[in-house]
C-alpha cells in the first residue's frame, strides 16, 4: 500500500482561495500567440528598484545600451522623482544623445503633483518620451494604505494625469509635444490583481475621460499582477474581462505587469497576450521586486520555440547574461530557462543517449533534405531549441558524470575524435569509464574519457604488439592470403606467419602459431577523415582465450588499424583476466 500522507502542521487555515472570475465564456483558451507582443523593459525601474545595490549610472547605461541593442524599444528607464541620481540618469541619457530615435522612454511617478511635476521636467528634450502614473486600487490599499474610498482612489488617478498632461505643455512643448516628436501615457492601476474588476474599469475609464484617447493617441492600460496571487488563468480571465469591457479599445495598448511570486509570472504573461493584451512589461532573467518581474528572455525564447519572431535579438544569450550580472550584481541560476549554464546539458544516460541520436537524425533529414541543418526545421529530444541559435556551442550540451550511459560517452568521442563506436564497443567503454567516475567522482570531461580511452585501447601495452608486416594476396578464393608480421610478444621480436581468407583472419591463425588464440567476432572500420594523409578506425570483437573483449586500432593504413585492433583486444582479454580472475 502507498504510504498515506500525514497532516503538515502548517497553519494553512489563515489562507484565503483566490476569487475565481465568473467569465465563462472565456475565449482564451482557444487561442494561440502567433506574434510578439510589444515588450517593455522595466530593467532599468522595477528591476533597478529591487536590487541590493541599485545600479550606478555607469551599469545603467550598460543595461540600457544592451536593451537597445537587443531590440528593444520601449524601455523604462527609471523614477526620476525619487532621487536626484535617477533624475540625472535621465538626463544624461537625453543630454548625452544615447537615446535611438525608434526607442521611446518612459519613466514612472506616483500620482502626486511635486512628483509628477519633477519627472515630467526630467523628459525635457527627448523627442519621444512617455509618463507612467500609477496608484493603488486595491481595497485593502484603499482603506489601509491611503485610507480613501472609491471616489476619492478614483480621483487621486484621474487628478494625476491632469497634471501629467499640464506639465507635459509646460515642459515637453519643444520637445515629445514638438512637431515630429511623441508624447505617451501610461497609467496602471496598482494592485489590479486584487482590484474588483469592475472598479478597476471604472478608474480606467476615468482617466480615459481625461486623457482622451483617439486616433494616434493612444493610451496605454498596464494592469499589474503586483504580488502574484493566483493561478495564471485567474489573471487571464482578469485580462479577458477589462479587454472586453473597456471602451475605446481600439486605442487602448493594453498591457500587463506579472510579477512571479507564486512562479507562475512566465504563465500568467502568456496567458494574458491569449487573453488580449498588446503589451508586456517585465525585466531580463526577471530581476524585481521580490520573486521579480516576468522575465522576458524566457517569454521571447518561448515564443521563438514556436516558430514565432520575439523580435528581440536573443543570439548572443551569454553576452546578456553577463552584462546583466554584471550591472545587477546578482547570479543568474544555473537553470534558468535558456540563459542558465546548465539548460542545455545533458548528464544523464536516457536523455544523452535521445540527443545523440536526435543529432544523427537531424543530420539525415536534412542531407535527405538537401537543406543546410541550420535550416532544417529543429528536432532534437530533450532540446526545445537548438542551443547555437543562442550563442552556444554544443561543447555543453553532454556532459559525464555518475548518471552518464553509453549514448554520452560515444558522443563526445564522436565529437571530439570523429570516431563511431559500435554499439557493444560502446557498451563495453562505457561501463569502464563508469567504473572510474563511480570511484573518483566528479565530472568527467572530454580530456579524461580520452585518457581512459587510450590508456584502455590504444597504448599498445599489451603481449602483443604489432610492430610491422607484410602480405601476399593468394588468386583465388579460399585461405590463400598470406601475412608475415613482425610482433613484440612479451617484450621479444618475433616474425609470425599466417594464412586466412583477409589479413584478420591470416593475422589470428599467425597468433595461434605462439599459442595467442583470438577468433574475430566482428569488425568495424570507418575513416577518421579525408584526403592522402586520411586515417582509419577499425573496431574488433574477438573472442581471446573464451573472453569477448573489443580492441581498438587507428592508423593511416586500414590493414595496420586492423591488425593493432586485434593486438589491442588481447591485451584488453589479458588486462580483464588480471582485473577478474
Ligand atoms: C509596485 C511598484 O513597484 S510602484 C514603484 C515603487 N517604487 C518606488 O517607490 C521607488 C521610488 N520611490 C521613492 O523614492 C519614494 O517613495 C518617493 C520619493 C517617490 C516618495 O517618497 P516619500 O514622499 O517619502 O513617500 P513614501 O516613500 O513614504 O511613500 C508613501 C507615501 O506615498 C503615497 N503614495 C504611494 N503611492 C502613491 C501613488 N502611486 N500615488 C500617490 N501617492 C502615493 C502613500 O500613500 C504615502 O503617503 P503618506 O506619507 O501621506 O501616507
Ligand atoms: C507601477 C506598477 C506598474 C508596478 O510596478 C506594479 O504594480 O508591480
Amino acid at each position: 500500500m502507498v504510504p498515506q500522507q500525514q497532516p503538515s502542521g502548517m497553519p494553512f487555515q489563515r489562507y484565503r482561495p483566490f476569487p475565481a472570475v465568473d467569465l465563462p465564456d472565456r475565449t482564451w483558451p482557444a487561442k494561440t500567440i502567433t506574434q510578439a507582443p510589444r515588450w517593455l523593459s522595466t530593467d532599468l525601474r522595477d528591476g533597478n528598484q529591487a536590487l541590493i545595490e541599485p545600479m550606478d549610472p555607469e551599469r545603467k547605461r550598460e543595461i540600457f545600451d544592451l536593451l537597445v541593442r537587443m531590440g528593444y524599444k520601449e524601455i523604462e528607464v527609471g523614477f526620476p522623482a525619487a532621487s536626484q541620481t535617477d533624475f540625472d540618469f535621465v538626463r544624461s541619457l537625453i543630454e548625452g544623445g544615447r537615446i535611438p530615435e525608434d526607442v521611446q522612454i518612459s519613466v514612472l511617478t506616483q500620482a502626486r503633483e511635486d512628483l509628477i511635476e519633477r519627472t515630467v521636467q526630467s523628459l525635457a528634450g527627448a523627442r519621444r518620451s512617455t509618463v507612467h502614473l500609477y496608484n493603488a486600487t486595491a481595497p485593502e490599499f484603499r482603506r489601509v494604505v491611503f485610507g480613501v474610498d472609491r471616489q476619492a482612489c478614483k480621483a487621486i488617478a484621474v487628478e494625476g494625469t491632469r497634471h501629467v498632461m499640464r506639465f507635459a505643455e509646460q515642459y515637453l512643448a519643444d520637445s515629445a509635444l514638438a512637431e515630429g516628436g511623441y508624447f505617451g501615457y501610461e497609467y496602471s492601476p496598482e494592485i489590479f490583481i486584487d482590484t474588483e474588476l469592475d472598479f478597476a474599469l471604472e478608474v480606467c475609464e476615468a482617466v480615459m475621460d481625461v486623457w482622451q484617447p483617439g486616433p494616434g493617441r493612444e493610451i496605454i492600460l498596464n494592469l499589474p499582477a503586483t504580488v502574484e496571487r493566483a493561478t495564471p488563468n485567474v489573471y487571464a480571465d482578469q485580462i479577458e474581462w477589462m479587454s472586453r469591457n473597456l471602451t475605446r479599445r481600439e486605442h487602448v495598448c493594453l498591457s500587463v505587469h506579472p510579477h512571479n511570486d507564486r512562479g507562475t509570472g512566465i504563465a500568467a504573461a502568456e496567458l494574458g497576450v491569449m487573453a488580449g493584451a498588446d503589451r508586456v512589461e517585465g525585466c531580463l532573467f526577471g530581476h524585481g521586486e521580490r520573486t521579480g518581474n516576468v522575465d522576458l528572455i524566457t517569454l521571447g525564447l518561448n515564443l521563438f520555440s514556436q516558430g514565432v519572431d520575439p523580435m528581440i535579438d536573443f543570439s548572443n544569450i551569454d553576452e546578456v547574461r553577463r552584462t546583466v550580472e554584471y550591472c545587477t550584481q546578482l547570479p543568474v541560476a544555473p537553470r534558468h530557462p535558456y540563459g542558465g549554464d546548465l539548460v542545455y546539458t545533458a548528464f544523464s544516460g536516457s536523455h544523452q543517449d535521445a540527443i545523440k541520436k536526435g543529432f544523427a537524425a537531424l543530420e539525415r533529414d536534412a542531407e535527405q533534405a538537401g537543406v543546410p541543418v541550420a535550416d532544417y526545421p529543429w528536432h532534437v529530444p530533450y532540446l526545445p531549441i537548438d542551443p547555437k541559435e543562442v550563442g552556444r556551442d554544443y561543447e555543453a550540451v553532454i556532459r559525464v558524470n555518475s548518471q552518464s550511459g553509453k549514448g554520452g560517452v560515444s558522443y563526445i568521442l564522436h565529437r571530439d575524435h570523429a570516431l563511431d563506436l559500435p554499439r557493444r564497443l560502446q557498451i563495453e567503454f562505457s561501463h569502464m569509464v563508469q567504473e572510474h567516475t563511480d570511484t573518483e567522482g566528479g565530472e568527467f570531461n572530454g580530456e579524461r574519457i580520452w585518457e581512459i580511452f587510450e590508456q584502455t585501447y590504444l597504448a599498445e601495452d599489451g603481449p602483443v604488439a604489432v610492430l610491422a608486416h607484410r602480405s601476399v594476396h593468394g588468386s583465388g578464393d579460399g585461405a590463400d592470403y598470406r601475412i608475415s608480421a613482425d610482433v613484440r610478444v612479451n617484450g621479444e621480436i618475433r616474425e609470425i606467419t599466417g594464412t586466412g581468407q583477409g589479413p584478420l583472419s591470416a593475422f589470428c591463425d599467425a597468433l595461434a602459431g605462439i599459442d595467442v588464440k583470438v577468433r574475430v567476432v566482428d569488425y568495424v572500420e570507418h575513416s577518421l577523415s579525408e584526403g592522402t594523409d586520411a586515417r582509419a578506425a577499425a573496431y574488433v570483437e574477438a573472442e581471446v582465450d573464451g573472453r569477448v573483449v573489443w580492441g581498438v586500432g587507428i592508423n593511416h593504413n586500414i590493414t595496420t588499424a586492423s591488425l593493432k585492433a586485434v593486438c589491442s583486444a588481447v591485451g584488453q582479454a589479458a588486462r580483464r583476466g588480471l582485473d577478474r580472475p
